[in-house]
């Protein structure tokens, strides 16, 4: 793809993830009503609809139930159903473009930016922003509108769900009776951890990190400690603050990654945090692959260095060491801890809801602001 920094993510579809038809109107919505948007073009009315660039590769926008993206305010200019190289697809069809529609895997660059001259926003259907340029995206005045708190809940739902189970051993249990060991060997080893009382660790305290702090806390009797960028306002935020992510790890049972890449957090546990969380610690991944060493955590998990992990994202995906397939201690899912049917319905109201605002000359939904 030459200068263009733009990959899709390679995924297949799981089966049953066709979201159902609902009417979408009646919902409420954090983002606010969506009443006001029209109702789909008819074909001749289309053609002068203003175009949305989309770069998202065709399984993932089945996943989100592209037939909720329909509107009478824009039209998809859908670039992979062109056999053109990208560049030279944008060359020909989009530098008039304004809006662009991305995922969390489609990279943005500027060398990418420099053929859509005209563009204005980039709405994306991930919460993470790390893929795009954003120092570039502010250069050139373009604005982007991400997914904003929809996740959340779900995402720290299935962050205490992985630690449950590796403490717990779900899984590797599960695969116990599954393949007759019950019977043939016995009793499930003794190994399982309770999870009331252990210490967490929270890396990253934003609207994932702070869902996840309450649950443990308030439902499971955990003590939660934070690390972040800035320390929160202690009279809204009362747990302890690490300024030091190897001083929280030393301090923890369970390291709960949840924060932003950026290139602050890239790796930032790394083989001295690590070490500081020790053979009973466990690490859980919700945020993105590269905030941890990869390759040390494999060497830590193998060599029992930490007792376990439990890893939605990974730093090559969709590739997974193949060390960690083998390690009963691991618990892995594809990047899905954001893939509900609920949120997906709410990504795609969100998402039109967006672009039809940018269109409309109105406040975007969910503008991402730097801080
Ligand atoms: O990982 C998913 C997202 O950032 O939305």
């Amino acid at each position: 793809m030459g200068l263009l920094m733009v990959k899709t993510a390679n995924q297949s579809v799981p089966a049953g993830s066709q979201i159902a038809l609902l009417s979408l109107s009646h919902l409420s919505h954090p983002y606010g009503s969506f009443d006001h948007m029209a109702s789909p073009a008819t074909a001749a009315e289309e053609e002068n609809l203003p175009q949305v660039l989309l770069l998202l590769h065709p399984a993932a926008f089945t996943i989100f139930g592209e037939e909720h993206f329909t509107s009478a305010k824009f039209r998809f200019l859908k670039a992979y159903e062109s056999s053109l190289p990208l560049d030279e697809f944008l060359a020909a069809n989009a530098r008039s473009v304004r809006a662009l529609l991305v995922s969390a895997a489609t990279v943005v660059g500027a060398g990418i930016l420099d053929l859509l001259p005209e563009l204005r926003v980039i709405v994306t259907t991930s919460a993470g922003l790390d893929q795009l340029d954003l120092a570039e995206c502010r250069r050139r005045g373009i604005r982007i509108a991400s997914a904003g708190d929809i996740y959340s809940a779900d995402v720290a739902d299935c962050a205490v769900g992985l630690l449950i189970d590796v403490l717990r051993k779900i899984s590797a249990s599960n695969r116990y009776v599954k393949n007759g060991f019950w019977a043939s060997k016995g009793d499930y080893p003794l190994g399982s951890k309770q999870l009331r009382g252990k210490r967490i660790g929270i890396v990253g305290l934003g609207r994932i990190g702070l869902q996840v702090a309450k649950r443990l806390q308030q439902g499971f009797g955990c003590t939660v400690s934070y690390n972040s960028r800035k320390k929160k306002n202690p009279d809204q935020v009362p747990y302890p603050f690490y300024q030091d992510v190897r001083e929280l790890a030393a301090n923890s049972d369970a390291l709960i990654l949840c924060c932003g890449l950026t290139e602050q957090t890239r790796h930032a546990v790394d083989k001295e945090v690590l070490a500081a969380l020790g053979k009973a610690g466990v690490i859980v991944n919700v945020a993105r692959g590269a905030v941890v060493d990869e390759k040390e955590m494999v060497r830590c998990l193998v060599e029992g260095e930490i007792a376990g992990a439990g890893l939605d994202v990974f730093e090559d995906e969709p590739v997974v060491p193949k060390e960690l397939l083998e390690l009963d201690n691991v618990v892995l899912s594809p990047h899905s801890a954001v893939l509900t049917r609920e949120s997906m319905m709410e990504l795609a109201r969100l998402v039109v809801g967006n672009l039809e605002a940018f269109f409309s000359n109105e406040p975007l939904l969910s503008e991402y602001e730097d801080d």
